[in-house]
């Protein structure tokens, strides 16, 4: 593990920087492959898929034949478990419905704002290094809540071509329409552009490694839509004396699992609290399948010594985490205080796995930073607010005269005229 750092101010931002290579570092390859996908349709698919995934595909969707196999597969027990973290996630995502807002902002002028389901959606689940068919539930739950009709689903298939089961029989629980066999660039590719067979489609979601995040970012130059960039997994956790050693390096070492590139950071204003949890993750990780991952991820990761609780919350803000894990005497300063994160975890006995699984909140969270400006997938991310408006003769008598003005000092003289016609008439 690294050791304790205690930096200054000036120096937080190289200290917490990310270890993800950049869009600029990425950009060539993922327009090259963009270029020829663009051009070449499935056979450009394939060819990625046999260069990055190693296999051969035939057929880049999973058949009506293998999603009975796949319901065969799964074990009972992972239904039940997957059926408590659906009900969950539904739950929770049902509950962000809002009602139409409607406003008289002047008498005679009625203006309201409705939602309206995105129609053809692309939710790409990661499956390089470990099928994460949770994140199908997090994004096909509130795609079919929000009544998107086309959920086209893409994910890397296996060196003999085939799709985790439990990834197959979670998009059937949740009204997936499609599931291409197809990760990283390629797959993005195929939702921006469509192919024969792939839909070409307004909105990508979901999480990804750094291919997957900047094929997306680059998805939206040809006009696609994407809710975030969701790049590798990040977590922070501000504890003191009283957080509990052993669950802190628990929690450090669940998202330094996830990949190489993924970083975890411990913030504490007592230096005992570090001591004891480096030790800690240093027993924790031997015991761990993927200890060659998180080994990795660890040497990005820092344990961070801070005087005061004010300079730990300015340094967390600084950084923005995608998930930060709350274990202080005083909870509420850092609760109340945080303003870039992506989803937050409070108190000893709240995992951030609980989040990754089954409270019910939304796992597919921004990365890298974004935290600044963009919110994890919900509801909304789904949805498009459309603003109506109707206006009575009473009505464009009363805001006409502004409306006249208001275009006749932008010098827009048809803009003008379509109100004083109407005004006009009503004399
Ligand atoms: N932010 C979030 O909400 C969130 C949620 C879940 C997972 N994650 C992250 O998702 C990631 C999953 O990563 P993964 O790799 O296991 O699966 P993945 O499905 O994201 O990526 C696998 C694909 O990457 C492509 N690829 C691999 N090496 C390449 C190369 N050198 N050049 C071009 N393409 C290449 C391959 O096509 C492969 O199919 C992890 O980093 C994890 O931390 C983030
Ligand atoms: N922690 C990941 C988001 O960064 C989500 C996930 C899926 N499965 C396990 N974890
Ligand atoms: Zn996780």
């Amino acid at each position: 593990m690294n050791k304790i750092i205690n930096p200054a101010k000036s120096e937080w931002s190289q200290i917490l920087q990310r270890p993800t290579q950049t869009i600029a570092d990425i950009e060539e390859t993922v327009t090259a492959i963009f270029d020829d996908i663009k051009r070449n349709g499935n056979d450009g698919v394939k060819r990625y898929t046999s260069i990055f995934d190693g296999v051969e595909l035939d057929d880049l969707f999973v058949s009506e034949e293998e999603i009975k196999e796949a319901e065969n597969q799964v074990s009972e027990e992972l239904k039940k478990a997957i059926e408590v973290s659906k009900n969950n996630i539904y739950k929770f995502h049902a509950a962000q419905k809002t009602e139409k807002v409607l406003v008289e902002t002047t008498a005679g002028v009625e203006c309201w704002q409705e939602k309206r389901p995105i129609q053809k959606v692309g939710l790409y689940i990661p499956g390089g290094t470990a099928p994460l068919f949770s994140s199908v539930l997090m994004l096909a739950i509130p795609a079919q809540i929000a009544g998107c009709k086309e959920i086209v689903l893409s994910t890397p298939p296996n060196k003999q071509g085939k799709i985790n089961p439990a990834i197959i029989y979670a998009a059937q629980q949740c009204g997936v329409t499609k599931i291409v066999k197809a990760g990283g660039i390629q797959a993005i590719a195929g939702l921006t552009f469509g192919t024969e067979t792939i839909p070409q489609v307004y909105k990508i979601f979901g999480p990804g490694n750094q291919f997957v995040t900047v094929a997306k970012q680059l998805a939206t130059k040809y006009g696609v839509a994407i809710d975030m960039p969701a790049g590798p997994s990040e977590l922070l956790v501000v504890a003191d004396d009283t957080a509990n050693a052993s669950f802190v390096a628990s929690d450090l070492l669940s998202q330094a699992e996830h990949g190489t590139d993924s970083q975890v950071i411990l913030v504490s204003t007592s230096k005992e609290k570090l001591n004891e949890v480096e030790k800690e993750l240093e027993i924790q990780i031997e015991e761990l399948s993927r200890k060659k991952i998180a080994k990795k991820a660890i040497k990005n990761s820092k344990l961070i010594f801070v005087e005061t609780k004010e300079v730990a919350l300015e340094m967390i803000n600084e950084y923005g985490p995608e998930h930060f894990i709350v274990c202080t005497a005083n909870d509420n300063f850092y609760v109340e205080g945080i303003e870039n994160a992506g989803s937050v975890f409070i108190g000893n006995y709240t995992p951030e796995s609980a989040g990754d699984y089954a409270s019910g909140t939304n796992h597919t969270l921004p990365t890298n930073g974004y935290t600044k400006a963009y919110s994890g997938v919900n509801l909304d991310s789904f949805l498009k607010a459309i603003s109506f408006q109707k206006i009575s003769e009473e009505g464009i008598k009363n805001i006409g005269n502004a409306i006249e003005i208001l275009a006749g000092a932008e010098g827009l003289d048809a803009h003008k005229n379509a109100v004083t016609l109407r005004l006009n008439k009503l004399k």
